[in-house]
């Protein structure tokens, strides 16, 4: 990179004029500052950890709130990346913050650090793939990829564990590393200085390249110099206000007294929360996207086919070249890789929208079933409806005939009953009207069949 590229002003061919007067271009920052405030930031944190080391925990502390999120279990079946995102408002400043936990990883189970490469990987795919669209929505578009990585390590004060080495090595060419060790309230001051430079030299000694703070910022240079010679820092999460003198202070209590999170005195938690927030956060996220990303995007289109031409790669001409715009390189090959490029995203589309077709005749296939069971069912309703009102008209007609014999059956008795008494009233009539045996009959027959009695009595 030359000396023009950090500074084109310094161009012998730029001439510097002196104003005669204002003319508004000075209001630039402002209205970049405006732009950026009505837009937002976004801001991505992956944390890496065993589970149970404190990483939810301290992401509550550096953010002063409490994110809800599910305790991690030591039995997941495989190591799995959660992403959580929030949405946080600072003196009109908004954030968009995603966390994402690396679930399971480290677990007696999961040596596996494969997963949280993938996921890292995976946000940079999404990211190009939008950038390599015809219709792209960068200033919309939500960006996932990782801007800092917050890797906890355990208190042992021994030696970094092999998994870690193994994990840190994968991810320090894809996202801006930052070591921790968590619960630093569970090592001895003295240990600490010893077990700190014991990780920077197996760091150094395994090539891993953990993030720098940088120093080519005069006004933060000298600071962020001072904190790289502190790194890892030592941390210690809490949310529990606890009354220390005359204060309440975040802190972890003791029976023999309390560690405040924000004394920088107790531990590196401040010191971490201002290099991470509120000093480098925008370096983190230039970083990812100048150097981390791009680097993605490089191996990713030259993996494609696409390679700078060596004219290319000389453009701008060197200064004091004459100021010719035209670039003398070979159109060609350019011409072919894009062919290839225009050719490969022909074929991925041929292949989606086959995917797509059969996935809707699927659905289709789905729906005709369904309503053919439908069909079904509501035909076997309806036959189950129309036996039960065959039974109910089946019934009432039942009772209908039993109320007519039950009243043909009352009308017969009451006759019967009327009969009987009538015969009864005719029987004491007859008995009433009998005389007695003799004289009776004889005075009654004469009386009634005299001739008849005559003739008898003959
Ligand atoms: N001593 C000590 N304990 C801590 C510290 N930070 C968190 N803890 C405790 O450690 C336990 C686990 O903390 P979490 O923050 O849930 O740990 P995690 O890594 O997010 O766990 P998972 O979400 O389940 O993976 C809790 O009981 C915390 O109170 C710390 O700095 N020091």
């Amino acid at each position: 990179m030359s000396d023009y590229d950090l500074d084109p002003f310094a161009r012998p061919d730029v001439r510097c004029l002196t104003l005669t007067g204002h003319v508004g271009f000075d209001s630039l920052p402002e209205q970049l500052v405006n732009k950026a405030m009505a837009r937002g930031f976004t801001f991505n944190i992956l944390c890496v950890g065993e589970t149970g080391i404190g990483k939810t925990t301290l992401m509550n502390t550096l953010f002063h709130t409490v994110f809800e999120t599910e305790e991690g279990s030591h039995f997941e079946s495989c190591v799995c990346l959660r992403p959580r995102c929030y949405e946080l408002c600072e003196c009109n400043v908004r954030l968009r913050l995603t966390i994402v936990d690396s679930v399971g990883f480290g677990d007696q189970m999961h040596k596996d650090s494969r997963p949280i490469a993938a996921y890292v990987e995976a946000q940079f795919e999404r990211y190009l793939e939008e950038e390599l669209k015809l219709h792209r929505c960068l200033y919309t578009y939500r960006d996932t990829r990782i801007h800092a990585c917050l890797y906890f390590l355990a208190p042992t004060g021994h030696s970094l564990k092999s998994l870690d080495l193994v994990t840190m090595k994968m991810l320090d060419r894809m996202v801006n590393i930052i070591p921790v060790i968590a619960k630093a309230d569970t090592i001895t001051k003295s240990e600490l200085p010893r077990f700190k430079s014991r990780i920077m030299a197996e760091l150094d000694r395994n090539g891993i390249c953990v993030y720098q703070f940088p120093t080519d910022d005069e006004a933060v240079a000298e600071m962020n110099a001072r904190m790289n010679a502190q790194l890892p820092f030592a941390v210690v999460g809490s949310t529990e206000l606890v009354r220390v003198g005359e204060q309440l202070v975040r802190a972890r209590r003791y029976p023999w007294g309390a560690v405040c999170v924000d004394d920088e005195s107790h531990c590196d938690f401040p010191k971490l929360r201002d290099m991470l927030i509120c000093v480098n956060m925008e370096d983190l996220r230039e970083r990812t996207h100048l150097c981390h990303y791009e680097l993605y995007r490089r191996c990713k289109l030259e993996y494609l086919g696409y390679q700078c031409a060596p004219a290319v790669l000389n453009w701008p001409p060197s200064p004091g070249g004459g100021a010719s715009p035209e670039p003398a390189h070979d159109e060609g090959p350019r011409k072919e890789l894009l062919g290839e490029l225009r050719r490969k995203e022909r074929e991925l589309r041929q292949v989606l929208l086959l995917r797509a077709r059969e996935k809707e005749q699927e659905v289709k296939e789905k729906e005709r079933e369904l309503n053919l069971r439908f069909e079904e069912l509501k035909r076997l309703l309806q036959e189950e409806k129309r036996k039960v009102e065959e039974k109910r008209r089946q019934l009432e007609e039942d009772k209908n005939a039993f109320h007519h014999q039950r009243a043909a059956a009352e009308a017969l008795q009451a006759m019967q009953a009327a009969q009987a008494q009538a015969m009864q009233a005719m029987q004491a009539q007859a008995q009433a009207m009998q005389p007695d045996p003799e004289s009776s009959s004889s005075s009654s027959v004469q009386q009634f069949f005299p001739k008849w009695d005559k003739e008898r009595k003959k």
